[in-house]
């Protein structure tokens, strides 16, 4: 049967086209579609634009706008391929992986670092092999695909800003590449023969605070009283600096674990945090409860935060729990 795909268009550099101002999204969803005009032989494709957005302008809304438009349509089609901007698609791969849990259909997102109107663009080749990924039986769950590779939608982060081979899959393998219209799939997507889980709700109070060698306090009280959860980025495997350290313990003996929420995770791409390795760490560990973000991106840490606290009332335990717990146990994905 021909498969049947719905493409979300939300803006990016993708459907960019020049102005006297720079790049601004402007084609529709069916102008976009159009650059691919022999790909409407072999599936069926509906288009629907989102938003028309640079994805410097996505939200936390915007990823739930997406989320509902999915579920609205999911009985429909086959699969999905959402196209985005490629500066936050990093963070809304990784916020739909949490807001649709276990989708049977592929979920497919992906951008361009030329705009598609343009001679020279890697558009319609991520435009192409997204389609074909989105209808291959296999393929399930969130994905991106980009320049010829299907990366997990939480182990994904943008690490070039011209390259087309503009994202790369943190401490995980890539899923798949993508040869001249041939998958070849490195790990087997374990398909799910239950039904999608829907979330429609996030927490945005997440704080990401960069540690600076020397960084001053000052803040710090501020952040507490407007944030329920505050991610603190160390430096390498993880550590507090003193300029930081008391003022930070004064703030988290005030609140209960779970009424504030810290988060440890490193500012280093590869090989995750591990706060108990050394003494300026492992004193933050021993005198608080807190997570840590180990192995996971910063996209995916900040978007879960914002997944976990989506429900009230939730005990340390909850949060403990729902922050840990695997969304894919087959594939050990968090
Ligand atoms: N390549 C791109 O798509 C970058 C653009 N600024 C965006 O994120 O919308």
């Amino acid at each position: 049967m021909t498969k049947k795909l719905l493409i979300l268009t939300t803006g990016g550099t993708i459907a960019s086209v020049e102005t006297p101002h720079g790049l601004i999204p402007a084609l529709t969803s069916e102008e976009l579609l159009s650059y691919l005009p022999e790909i409407g032989n072999d599936f069926v494709l509906t288009t629907k634009a989102v938003c028309n957005l640079d994805s410097t302008d996505m939200t936390p809304d915007h990823w739930l706008l997406l989320a509902r438009t999915i579920r609205k349509e999911y009985e429909q089609y086959d699969g999905f391929v959402i196209c985005h901007g490629t500066d936050t698609l990093a963070y809304t791969a990784a916020a739909l992986s949490y807001l649709i849990q276990n989708s049977p259909k592929p979920i497919v997102l992906t951008g361009a670092q030329k705009p598609i109107g343009q001679e020279i663009t890697d558009a319609k080749a991520n435009l192409r092999d997204s389609i074909l990924y989105a209808a291959d039986s296999l393929s399930c769950g969130v994905q991106i695909v980009f320049d010829r590779k299907v990366i997990a939608g939480t182990r994904a982060k943008k690490t070039k800003t011209l390259s087309y081979a503009a994202f790369s899959s943190i401490n995980f393998p890539i899923l798949a590449t993508i040869h001249d219209g041939r998958i070849i799939r490195y790990l087997p997507p374990e398909k799910t023969d239950g039904q999608a889980v829907f979330c429609d709700k996030l927490n945005p109070r997440v704080f990401l605070l960069k540690l600076t060698p020397g960084i001053s306090p000052m803040l710090l009280s501020d952040i507490f009283r407007l944030y329920d959860c505050i991610i603190i980025e160390s430096f390498g495997v993880g550590g507090i600096p003193d300029s930081l350290e008391k003022e930070l313990f004064a703030q988290l003996q005030k609140y209960a674990p779970e009424e504030k929420v810290l988060v440890m995770t490193t500012q280093v791409t590869y090989e995750g945090s591990n706060i108990g390795t050394y003494e300026v760490g492992r004193r933050l560990r021993e005198s608080f409860q807190i997570l840590e973000a180990r192995d996971m991106t910063l996209e995916a840490v900040l978007t879960k935060m914002m997944w976990v606290l989506s429900e009230e009332n939730l005990t340390w335990q909850d949060i403990c729990r729902r922050f840990y717990s695997r969304i894919d146990s087959d594939t050990l994905l968090d």
